[in-house]
């Protein structure tokens, strides 16, 4: 028997009873969930990553609907319990679920919700800021000037790359990577080279537009490039940023031998997920190429850093803060709450899970749909004609 765990109760006579694993930021969320009828209990237990006994007992014998993060391990364990307690939903408050099973979630016939859109230019802006942080050496400066190292101007401190004129590589060019390009490239005037499965004609036609701009105001005009591998980019690139999902075409995709076919200067940012990078083959190649820079958001076993990640001084390291702005945040708590009541309310899935403005629209009521649901099609559900 699982043991029990701290709650927080609101609208304790609602019909639906919905479970969140954490608090999550703002209160729009839960009044959207009383406002239909829901009860919802909020797991206030101290600890930063539950159990899935945790979540088992947060579960309990009845439960409609879980808000869940990315830290959990939803497996066949989590969905057999929550459909066993007749809940047919579940949403990460997140928009990459690496961390769910998504077969045994169809198994159990319950929905699985995801918050895409609403992080997109607060990811990129942080991939854009280890960009910058790692080019120009900011944190370790920083660390010098609080040390009280700074004894004068002098030509060699604290020497940085360049950006303009320099080439941007993105790795998975989807909704994040595609913003942090358009950052790199209008902010910095760097050209592109990318690597996606799938073309990014958007983002080609923006960098075209871009640099007929440039040249028609006498610059010179930035340039793009689909590259026919990743390999090309590794090559090619002088900043390399990584924003592919997690799955097993993308596990240990820098490896040690990529990472040595990359420039000896270059800047390696990952604000995807951390087993994306073979982090044990990074330390070493930070150790023998001192000149070579990383901004890392994310890391292979978090919340711990591989020995060594910490005592390099060419890598910056940040809690994967990635979409930590209010605006998202908030936005993420209530498309992953309305993710689980148009479930449990029989909405239909959203239509656009890339437009999903009009739910996080404050002065009015959200469209009666689940913004984003990943099975929707695997459970048969209906699609929103909205
Ligand atoms: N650090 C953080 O806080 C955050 C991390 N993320 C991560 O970023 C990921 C991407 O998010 P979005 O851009 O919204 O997703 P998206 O689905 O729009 O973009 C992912 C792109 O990766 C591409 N891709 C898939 N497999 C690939 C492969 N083997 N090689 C190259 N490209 C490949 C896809 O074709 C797609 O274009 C999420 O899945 C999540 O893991 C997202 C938000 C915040
Ligand atoms: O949304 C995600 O996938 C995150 O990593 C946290 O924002």
């Amino acid at each position: 028997m699982a043991k029990p765990v701290s709650i927080e109760v609101w609208n304790p006579n609602g019909k639906y009873r919905v479970v969140s694993t954490k608090p999550m930021p703002g209160t729009r969320w839960i009044n959207l969930l009383i406002a239909q009828d829901c009860r919802v209990e909020i797991c206030t237990e101290k600890k930063t990553i539950l159990s899935v006994e945790d979540i088992i007992a947060l579960i309990g014998d009845r439960c409609d609907g879980v808000i869940g993060q990315l830290t959990e391990d939803w497996g066949e364990t989590l969905f057999a319990a929550l459909s066993r307690a007749g809940g047919k939903a579940f949403s990460n408050m997140a928009v990459g679920y690496n961390n769910v099973d998504v077969n045994a979630a169809n198994k159990y016939g319950v929905a699985v919700g995801n918050t895409p859109g609403v992080l997109t230019e607060t990811t990129a802006e942080l991939a854009a800021s280890l960009s910058l942080a790692a080019a120009r050496r900011i944190v370790e400066a920083d660390g010098f000037m609080r040390a009280g190292l700074y004894d004068g101007w002098l030509p060699h401190l604290f020497v940085g790359n360049l950006l303009k004129g320099q080439t941007v590589g993105v790795i998975g060019a989807g909704r994040i990577g595609s913003a942090y390009a358009r950052m790199m490239v209008e902010g910095f005037k760097m050209n592109l080279i990318y690597y996606d499965l799938y073309q990014a004609t958007r983002l080609e036609k923006f960098v075209t537009a871009y640099g007929a701009f440039l040249k028609a105001n006498g610059e010179q005009p930035v340039t793009w490039k689909r590259a026919g591998s990743m390999d090309e980019v590794l090559r090619e690139a002088d900043v390399i940023s990584l924003h592919p999902i997690l799955d097993k075409t993308t596990y240990h995709l820098i490896n040690k031998e990529r990472l040595a076919t990359m420039k000896k200067e270059a800047i390696l940012v990952n604000c995807s997920r951390g087993p994306v990078v073979d982090e044990v083959a990074l330390v070493e190649h930070l150790k023998h190429n001192p000149m070579f820079r990383v901004g890392l958001d994310v890391f292979e076993d978090e919340p711990y850093m591989k020995p060594g990640l910490a005592e390099m001084k060419n890598a910056i390291v940040v809690p994967h803060i990635a979409s930590a702005s209010k605006w998202t945040r908030e936005g993420m708590a209530t498309l992953a709450a309305l993710n689980v009541l148009g479930k449990i309310k029989g909405y239909p899935v959203w239509g656009n899970p890339n437009q999903v403005e009009p739910f996080l629209n404050e002065n009015a009521s959200p469209p009666a749909a689940s913004p984003s649901l990943v099975n929707a099609k695997a459970l048969g559900l209906p699609v929103s004609k909205l």
